[in-house]
């Protein structure tokens, strides 16, 4: 097996993360090494978006949407209204720069268009059906969370689906250690990175990925004006969740 992310296997000195022009460079492999089941979440939250969406039309907004991996799933599915529109923001031009060059490549439905915009000022969207926030919300600072996701509720459609994955700490701080061991056991045994590549990283993310508790992320929805919410996925610290505007 050959792998293109080797970014901590050749770093002499750790910096703080950044989703610069090097992680852009390798973020696919990257990502599908780092986040446990990555293709099948895509594969379940495409499926559940398209039951969103009205027949020939509907909005879609994707923040942080790196390279583009999601919005390509949504517009080469089967059940993808022709006259869609989606709309995938992030602060990395480098991210965004391979996300066009992947989402050209293929025959897609729908229309895209992608923005670069800081998520942390962002203060209106366009009205949408389905809002998608996959290991995203993590890399915004604390403070800006509750607006962010104010903002989202705002946006969305009544009946609209909000998508909210994260990275979490356990409640218990016994099961918190359990579920981190578990993760690194995952890296190294499941996706082949050392466990130099693997203490690196976790140093480099320090203060960077900054990780609620599920409760603490149910609450923001809560206060955002969510009425419905659950999670639909869980492996360890990684949870996807749900939130439909009533
Ligand atoms: C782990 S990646 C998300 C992966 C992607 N959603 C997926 O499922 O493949 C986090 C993304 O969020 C972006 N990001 C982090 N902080 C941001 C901010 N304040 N504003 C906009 N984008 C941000 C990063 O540039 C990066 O592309
Ligand atoms: O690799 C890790 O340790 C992660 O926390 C994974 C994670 C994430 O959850 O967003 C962090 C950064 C990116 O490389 C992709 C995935």
């Amino acid at each position: 097996m050959t792998y293109q992310d080797k970014l901590f296997k050749q770093i002499t000195r750790v910096e703080d993360f950044a989703f610069d022009e090097r992680v852009a460079g390798v973020f696919d492999d990257m990502v599908a090494r780092s986040v446990p089941f990555y293709n099948e979440i895509q594969r379940i939250q495409a499926d559940l978006i398209m039951d969103f969406l009205p027949d020939e039309a509907g909005v879609v907004c994707d923040l942080g949407c790196s390279t583009g991996t999601t919005l390509a799933h949504l517009t080469a599915h089967p059940r993808c209204p022709s006259q869609a529109l989606f709309i995938g923001l992030d602060n990395s031009a480098p991210m965004l720069a391979k996300a066009q060059v992947k989402l050209a490549a293929q025959a897609a439905k729908g229309q895209v268009s992608l923005r670069l915009a800081d998520l942390a000022d962002l203060t209106d969207l366009p009205p949408c059906n389905v809002v998608i926030l996959n290991w995203a919300l993590q890399f915004v600072r604390p403070i800006d969370r509750q607006g962010l996701l104010n903002t989202v509720y705002q946006a969305l459609r009544p009946g609209g689906l909000l998508l909210l994955s994260e990275k979490i700490l356990a409640q218990d701080p016994l099961l918190n250690r359990v579920y981190i061991d578990h993760y690194l056991h995952f890296k190294t045994s499941q996706s082949g990175y050392s466990d130099t590549e693997n203490q690196r990283k976790r140093e480099a993310l320090e203060n960077v990925l900054i990780p609620y508790r599920l409760d603490e992320n149910m609450a923001l929805l809560e206060r955002a004006g969510f009425a419905h919410r659950d999670t639909y996925f869980q492996w360890f610290n990684f949870v996807c969740m749900m939130a439909v505007k009533r």
